[in-house]
C-alpha cells in the first residue's frame, strides 16, 4: 500500500521494487505456475544472542543451485523475554540478517503499546473504495487517532535466483510464487486474531500472478525504514502491514500521517490538521508535492484513479503544489535587514497559506515555513508572535525529522529569546 512520506513510513505503502518492473509482465502471464526452490526449516534452535526461539530460513534450490538467502523469522517484541507485554499484539517479521539486532541494541527496547485513551474511529464501507476509516468525533491537529504494531513486517528486495533459459515472464512469475511462499511462513506464524485480520484485508493484486498472502502484502505494506542500517533506498525498506493503518484509503491531500517508534515497534496515527465528526481519515500512499500524473502512475498498481479536489482540478493544484516545491525557506542572510525579512515574511505566509490550500501539512515543507516564520519573528524580537509559530510547531508530532529546539520558545517569556543569537539582531535597510 503506502509510502511513509516516501522516508517516512514514513509511512507510506510501497510495491515490492523486484516487482515494480516485472507487474506487467507476469500480468500476461496468468496463471502459469512453476516450481520454486525447496525451502528448508534448517534452523529452529536459539541463535547466540538471542533470547527467543527464532527460525531461520534458508532456501537451497537444489536444481539450480547456488543462492542460499539466510533469513530470520521472528516475532517482535518477543513474548518470551517481554513477559510483561505478553497480551499485546505481536509483530510477526521477515528479516534479514542484522534487523533483529538494531531492535535489540536499542537502549530502550522493548516499550509498551501504548494506547490512546479514547477510540476516534470506525471502519465501515465506502462507495468505490471498499472499506475506510472515518472519525467518530472532532479531532484537532496533533491528536493521536491509533497506535498500532504490524501484524506483518516482510524484507523487500529478497533476491530470487533466476533460473537458467527462464524468460521475463517467467522468472517474474517463478520470484512470485516465492514471495508467496516466504509470507506464507510468516503468517502462519500469527496469533488467529491477527491471522484473521491479516486474511480480511483488501487485495488488488489478485489478477497478477501475485498469491493471495502476498498481493495483501503488496496492496497495504507502509514502507518502513531504520532496519538495515547502510542499505539505501527501497532495499533498506521493509514492507509493515497494518490492521488498522492499512485501511485508510489514499488522499493526495490526506488528514492523517503516521510515525514509527523502533522501541515500542509500533505506528502511531496523528491528525496533521483539524478533522470533523464522520470525516473520512485519508494517507498518503506516494509522494504527493509532485504532479498529478505522477500520482496516477504511482497510484495505478493499487487499482484506482484518485478523485481528490487535487486529482480533479489538477491545472490548479498542479501550479500550487509546483511553487510550493520550489520554495527555498532556509534563513540565509547572516545578518538580515529588516527589509528582507519583511519581505521574506510574506512570502512564507503566502506559501504556508498554499500548503493548507493544498492540504499537505503532512509535508516537510509544512513545518520548515512555520519555523522559518518563528525565527523571523525571533531575530525582529517580536517573542508573541513566533511563540505562536512554535506552539503550533508542537502540534507535529508525526515528523521525526522535526528539530525540538523551538520548544523553549513556546512560553514569549522564555529566557531563551534574548539568548537567542539573531535576537534584535536586524538591522533597518
Ligand atoms: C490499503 S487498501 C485501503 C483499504 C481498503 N479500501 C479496504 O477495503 O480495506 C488499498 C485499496 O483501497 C482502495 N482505495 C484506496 N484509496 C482509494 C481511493 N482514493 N479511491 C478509490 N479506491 C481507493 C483501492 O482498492 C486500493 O487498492
Amino acid at each position: 500500500m503506502k509510502n511513509s512520506k516516501a522516508k517516512a513510513a514514513t509511512g507510506t505503502v510501497a510495491e515490492s521494487p523486484l516487482l515494480a518492473s516485472d507487474a506487467t509482465v507476469a500480468q500476461a502471464l496468468p496463471l502459469a505456475r512453476f516450481p520454486i526452490g525447496k525451502v528448508d526449516k534448517v534452523d529452529v534452535s536459539l541463535p547466540e544472542g538471542y533470547h527467543e526461539p527464532s527460525l531461520k530460513y534458508v532456501e537451497r534450490d537444489a536444481r539450480h543451485g547456488s543462492l542460499e538467502t539466510a533469513m530470520t523469522y521472528t516475532t517482535v517484541p518477543n513474548p518470551f523475554n517481554c513477559a510483561n507485554f505478553s497480551s499485546e499484539p505481536v509483530s510477526e517479521c521477515f528479516f534479514f540478517p542484522g534487523s533483529k539486532e538494531v531492535l535489540m541494541n536499542l537502549p530502550n527496547y522493548p516499550q509498551p503499546l501504548v494506547r490512546p485513551k479514547t477510540t476516534s474511529f470506525h471502519m465501515i464501507d465506502v462507495p468505490g473504495k471498499g472499506k475506510g476509516l472515518f472519525s467518530t468525533r472532532a479531532l484537532k491537529v496533533g491528536d493521536l487517532i491509533l497506535t498500532e504494531r504490524p501484524l506483518l513486517v516482510c524484507a523487500r528486495g529478497v533476491v530470487v535466483l533466476r533460473p537458467p533459459n527462464f524468460s521475463d515472464a517467467q522468472y517474474s512469475q517463478y520470484s512470485l510464487d516465492h514471495l508467496e511462499r516466504v509470507t506464507e511462513i510468516a503468517v502462519s506464524r500469527m496469533r488467529p486474531e491477527a491471522k484473521a485480520a491479516f486474511m480480511a484485508l483488501a487485495n488488488c493484486h489478485m489478477e497478477d500472478g501475485s498469491g493471495p498472502l502476498f498481493g495483501v502484502v503488496r496492496t497495504n505494506g507502509l514502507s518502513l525504514g531504520g532496519l538495515r542500517p547502510g542499505v539505501r533506498g527501497e532495499m533498506g525498506t521493509y514492507n509493515a502491514t497494518c490492521k488498522d493503518i492499512s485501511r485508510l484509503n489514499h488522499s493526495c491531500s490526506p488528514n492523517t500521517a503516521s510515525r514509527f517508534d523502533m522501541a515500542s515497534f509500533s505506528y502511531s496515527l496523528y491528525a496533521v490538521r483539524d478533522i470533523a465528526d464522520g470525516e473520512e481519515l485519508t494517507y498518503q500512499y506516494t509522494a504527493v508535492g509532485v504532479p498529478a500524473a505522477e500520482r496516477k502512475k504511482e497510484l495505478a498498481p493499487y487499482g484506482f484513479v484518485c478523485t481528490c479536489t487535487a486529482c480533479t482540478d489538477v491545472a490548479t493544484s498542479d501550479a500550487r503544489r509546483s511553487n510550493i516545491a520550489a520554495f527555498n525557506a532556509n534563513l540565509i542572510e547572516a545578518r538580515a535587514s529588516d527589509k528582507f525579512l519583511g519581505k521574506f515574511l510574506v512570502k512564507c505566509r503566502a506559501q504556508l497559506e498554499l500548503v493548507e490550500q493544498e492540504g499537505l501539512e503532512s509535508l516537510r515543507i509544512y513545518w520548515v515555513l512555520l519555523r522559518a516564520l518563528m525565527d523571523v519573528y525571533i531575530w525582529r524580537g517580536q517573542a508573541k508572535d513566533a511563540s505562536a509559530y512554535a506552539a503550533k510547531l508542537d502540534k507535529i508530532l508525526w515528523d521525526a525529522d522535526l528539530p525540538q529546539d523551538y520548544k523553549q520558545f513556546i512560553d514569549p517569556k522564555s529566557p531563551a529569546y534574548e539568548k537567542h543569537e539573531m535576537w534584535r539582531k536586524v538591522y533597518r535597510g
